[in-house]
């Protein structure tokens, strides 16, 4: 059987919005990527852990979210792996309990600035393709990737892939603090998950 090619989508999602589900979207349908799998991780080596919502909560908002999507897969292989968990390690796991794939990382621009903090980021350079997801709200990306020696049109590593895709300026920090203080953030959330969220009362 012809490998699938697995687009692995790793975030916090805490919570999931329709910034992430246009992504993983746009990823499936306008690339060459057969299904897309939302990897949720319990602790990102890079963040504090303490405004995260339970592993298990943010798992079901992402199941609800993607549950209308075929090509959308949601995964909790980070849940049973040491933590912090390091996407190099999620990587070799995965490589072995599904051998029949083959993977590429799906990121937004923020997460390809910090990219060379990322244990053995090289070995994950190397192996995978990387797809990079346009993002501004944290300025111009700076990163070793994105320099051009000449100062002039920015060039990227040969494994990076830019993707065109219209640009969505939303992030959970801005839904988590719009909830706490009391604003209509209704429309940034998938109908279901927002109705999660409203009845367990999160966030406020
Ligand atoms: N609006 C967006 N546009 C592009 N990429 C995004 C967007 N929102 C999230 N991402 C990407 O999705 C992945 C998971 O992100 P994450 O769960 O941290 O969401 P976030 O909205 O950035 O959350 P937070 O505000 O809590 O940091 C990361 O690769 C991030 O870069
Ligand atoms: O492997 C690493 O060293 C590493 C460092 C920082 C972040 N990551 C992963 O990047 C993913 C995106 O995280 P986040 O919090 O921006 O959604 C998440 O799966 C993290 O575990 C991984």
């Amino acid at each position: 059987m012809k490998p699938k090619k697995t687009g692995l989508f790793f975030g916090t999602f805490n919570p999931i919005h329709i910034g992430h589900l246009i992504i993983g979207n746009y990823m499936v349908e306008f690339s060459d990527l057969d299904e897309v799998w939302f990897v949720v991780t319990p602790h990102n080596p890079l963040k504090k852990k303490k405004t995260l919502l339970e592993d298990h909560h943010r798992l079901a908002m992402v199941r609800i979210a993607v549950e209308d999507f075929p090509k959308l897969r949601v995964s909790n292989v980070e849940f049973d792996l040491p933590q912090p968990n390091y996407t190099i390690n999620t990587l070799v796991h995965l490589e072995e309990k599904y051998p029949n794939h083959t993977y590429c990382l799906i990121m937004g621009e923020d997460n390809l600035k910090s990219f060379p903090k990322w244990k053995n980021y090289n070995i994950i350079l190397d192996r995978y393709p990387i797809y990079v997801y346009p993002r501004i709200s944290n300025g111009n990306v700076d990163s070793q990737f994105y320099t051009s020696p000449d100062g002039g049109k920015k060039i990227y590593h040969e494994k990076i892939k830019m993707v065109d895709a219209p640009i969505i300026e939303l992030s959970s920090t801005f839904i988590r603090k719009g909830i706490k203080s009391g604003k209509n953030i209704r429309p940034m959330l998938p109908a279901e998950v927002w109705k999660y969220l409203d009845e367990m009362n999160f966030y406020k």
